[in-house]
């Protein structure tokens, strides 16, 4: 069996917590039943001896394989990541949904994505990460009364994502905590309205809005003071003909969206002003978490 979950853009500036969008990279896992436990990964992570020793996988896996299972079996995981961890590119939403969609999986037992992505929460109690994982696309979502309410809409394959990772990590926990507690009631208005905006403008496809309806006061500035380059990035990212450019998530990744054809500019004016950072050009996922028996 195989599960593969997309990385996913978070916050998309000013809709923190709430809109979020997947891309063409990937977290696989292939499960087949064996004689002992085994793990073994390739690619992101693989060096790491906290995924080897405390794997997140496998103890949200066993959280519902013991509930599931009538019998017990023992598997080898092989675990094929793309996506780097504490980038925010969503690592630890692609192992929460393809931990839990493999344990039902494994056992047979069908589960309705809107359900999957409430379990989900559980885990990971924003669901501006887990709805595009789930869903794929781009995605509007909040939380009521312990359920993830939300719309979801394709990307067409007329626009690109150029993605900056930085060498260094930036936690999503500690990155949280650097936020203020308060916000002015303009702040508050500004995020609202560019939201809504953003949001409107990837519904009718009004791509040329996306510049001035990215715009954020609630966390951006505050995160990339940590890595004050960062500014330098987005504005390269503007000023070479991006759509719009935003921290992904808590960051560290500085992600854009362009119209295709402008793609390998971007990318070359990225790749030529910081020869540090890992640049690349990314297509859109509209699937989210696939399953192959
Ligand atoms: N492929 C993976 N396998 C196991 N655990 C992972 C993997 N990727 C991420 N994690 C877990 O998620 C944590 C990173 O989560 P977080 O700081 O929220 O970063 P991100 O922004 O990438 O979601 C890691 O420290 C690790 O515990
Ligand atoms: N809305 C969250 C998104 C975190 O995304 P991640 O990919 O960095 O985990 C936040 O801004 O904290």
């Amino acid at each position: 069996m195989k599960i593969s979950v997309p990385a996913t853009s978070a916050n998309l500036g000013p809709g923190f917590d709430s809109l979020g969008l997947a891309i063409a990279m990937k977290n696989q896992v292939i499960i087949r039943p064996s004689k002992f436990h085994s793990v073994s990964l390739k690619g992101e992570g693989a060096n790491n001896p906290a995924l080897k020793d405390n794997n997140m996988f496998i103890s949200i896996f066993n959280d519902f394989y013991h509930n599931l299972a009538v019998k017990k079996r023992h598997y080898r995981f092989e675990f094929y990541n793309e996506i780097p961890l504490s980038r925010g590119l969503g690592s630890s939403s692609a192992v929460i949904v393809s931990a839990i969609a493999s344990a039902y999986a494994i056992e047979g037992i069908k589960l309705e994505k809107s359900k999957l992505l409430n379990l989900a929460l559980a885990y990971e109690n924003h669901p501006d990460n887990i709805t595009p994982a789930v869903m794929g696309g781009f995605n509007v979502a909040t939380v009521q009364e312990n359920e993830v309410k939300f719309i979801n809409k394709s990307i067409p394959n007329i626009l690109r994502a150029v993605v900056v990772i930085p060498n260094r990590p930036i936690s999503t926990q500690l990155s949280r905590k650097s936020l203020p507690f308060k916000y002015s009631k303009e702040d508050a208005v500004f995020n609202i309205s560019h939201s809504s905006l953003l949001t409107a403008a990837f519904m009718s496809e009004d791509w040329r809005m996306l510049r001035t309806a990215s715009l954020d006061k609630v966390h951006q500035k505050y995160r990339m003071k940590q890595m004050p380059e960062l500014f330098d990035v987005q504005k390269t990212s503007l000023r070479s003909g991006s759509l719009m450019s935003t921290l992904s998530g808590s960051g560290s990744t500085l992600f854009s969206i362009c119209f295709s054809e402008d793609a390998k500019k971007i990318e070359k004016a990225l790749k030529t002003k910081f020869p540090h950072f890992k640049v690349f050009t990314c297509d859109f996922d509209n699937s989210g978490v696939r399953i192959e028996i």
